[in-house]
């Protein structure tokens, strides 16, 4: 019986797909490869190049191959870009993964795993962040997301597919061993943007705001390696499998840094020079935002174990120098 990651030729998948390797199981990945890399799909894994809302695709995956469960990070996920164009995302996201759970329940596939995000809080309550707290999304992504764990939790309710959505605050670093690493083009996330500056592929950096109300001005958010995230799957699936119910975990580090103090970070890890620019803010960037990670910790048995900032960026600034193209467009 294999495990089905769907969108696992991306970052968090593909590191998910690299740790489940490592933990003996069985992994088919299934990948539209719009983002993803056929390269971040290791040779020994089955790569069914396909797209979540292509039903005929998905019943092909489903009758070939014997499926236990299923992971899925499949989604765009843009925040700028779901604001522009926000019927790509109800299409992708939401659409996408209603078919993955028609297929799921005509092929009678029980557990999901579900990338969500610190999105669907919106501007927070309080920090850090619980899963009781208020869900109120400021741009089309963190709506779909949401959308998606009602649409999971009616179905459940209605044909026991039982899920787990994981709501993951700011993934980030890379594979240990640098093999795999992070390649989104284009690239919007903070660290990635600073190690291509340091490495010399980018001028400066550009800090969106010094007027938000933290302590140096700028935005607060919390960093959480890939390679935990990805540990998280896998003990949530096996909580699911020994016949616990579907809810919900945030998944971070509990710890929140500026975006001054990534950067100075990285100057650190780097021993390079990063330029930077002050800049406006970027649209709809609440100021903090920290996880409270206690109830994966509780009820999963999560235990990140990259949890300081430096290990995070020492990890992804390997991948970056071994790989300066990324994946090289593969
Ligand atoms: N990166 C983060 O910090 C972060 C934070 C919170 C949540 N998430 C969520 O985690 C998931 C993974 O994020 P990521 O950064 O690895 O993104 P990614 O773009 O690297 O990976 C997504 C993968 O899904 C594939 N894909 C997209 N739509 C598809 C479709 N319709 N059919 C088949 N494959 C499809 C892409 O080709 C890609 O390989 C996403 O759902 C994202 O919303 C990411
Ligand atoms: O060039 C840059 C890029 C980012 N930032 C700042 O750095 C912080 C982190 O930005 P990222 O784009 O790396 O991450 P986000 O916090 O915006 O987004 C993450 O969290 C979101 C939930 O809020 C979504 O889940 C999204 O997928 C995930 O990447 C933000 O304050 C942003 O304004 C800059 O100053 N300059």
């Amino acid at each position: 019986m294999a495990i089905l990651v769907c969108g696992g030729a991306g970052y968090i998948g593909s590191h998910t797909v690299a740790r489940l390797l490592e933990k003996g199981k069985e992994v088919i990945v299934f990948d539209n490869l719009q983002k993803g890399h056929r390269e971040a799909v290791p040779e020994n894994v089955k790569l069914c190049v396909g797209d979540l809302r292509d039903k005929d695709a998905l019943d092909k995956v489903f009758s070939e191959n014997k499926i236990e469960a299923i992971i899925d990070f499949a989604a765009d996920s843009l925040v700028g870009e779901s604001v522009t164009e926000p019927l790509k995302y109800y299409n992708n996201n939401m659409y996408g993964t209603m078919c993955l759970l028609e297929k799921m329940k005509e092929h009678g596939i029980k557990y999901i795993v579900f990338s969500s995000t610190a999105a669907t809080y919106g501007e927070p309550e309080s920090i850090p962040i619980m899963e009781t707290d208020r869900t109120m999304p400021t741009n089309p992504y963190g709506e779909t997301k949401l959308s998606v764990e009602k649409m999971l939790k009616w179905s459940d309710n209605a044909y026991g597919i039982k899920y787990t959505a994981l709501r993951y605050f700011n993934a980030a670093g890379a594979h240990i061993d640098g093999h795999i690493g992070e390649d989104h083009s284009p690239e919007s996330h903070l660290i990635p943007i600073i190690l291509e500056v340091a490495l010399g592929k980018r001028e400066k950096i550009f800090i969106f705001g010094n007027d938000y109300p933290t302590e140096d001005g700028t935005c607060v958010r919390d960093y959480i390696h890939v390679t935990d995230l990805a540990d998280a799957h896998i003990l949530a699936l096996e909580r699911l499998q020994n016949g616990e119910e579907s809810t919900v975990f945030n998944l971070g580090n509990g710890k929140g840094f500026s975006v001054k103090e990534v950067i100075e970070v990285a100057r650190k890890v780097t021993g390079r020079t990063i330029t930077v620019e002050e800049a406006e803010r970027r649209a709809g960037d609440p100021a903090v935002l920290i996880a409270s990670s206690e109830k994966a910790v509780k009820e999963l048995g999560w235990k990140p174990e990259y949890n300081s900032l430096e290990r995070i960026i020492e990890s992804a600034w390997k991948w970056h120098v071994n790989n300066p193209d990324g994946f090289g467009g593969k």
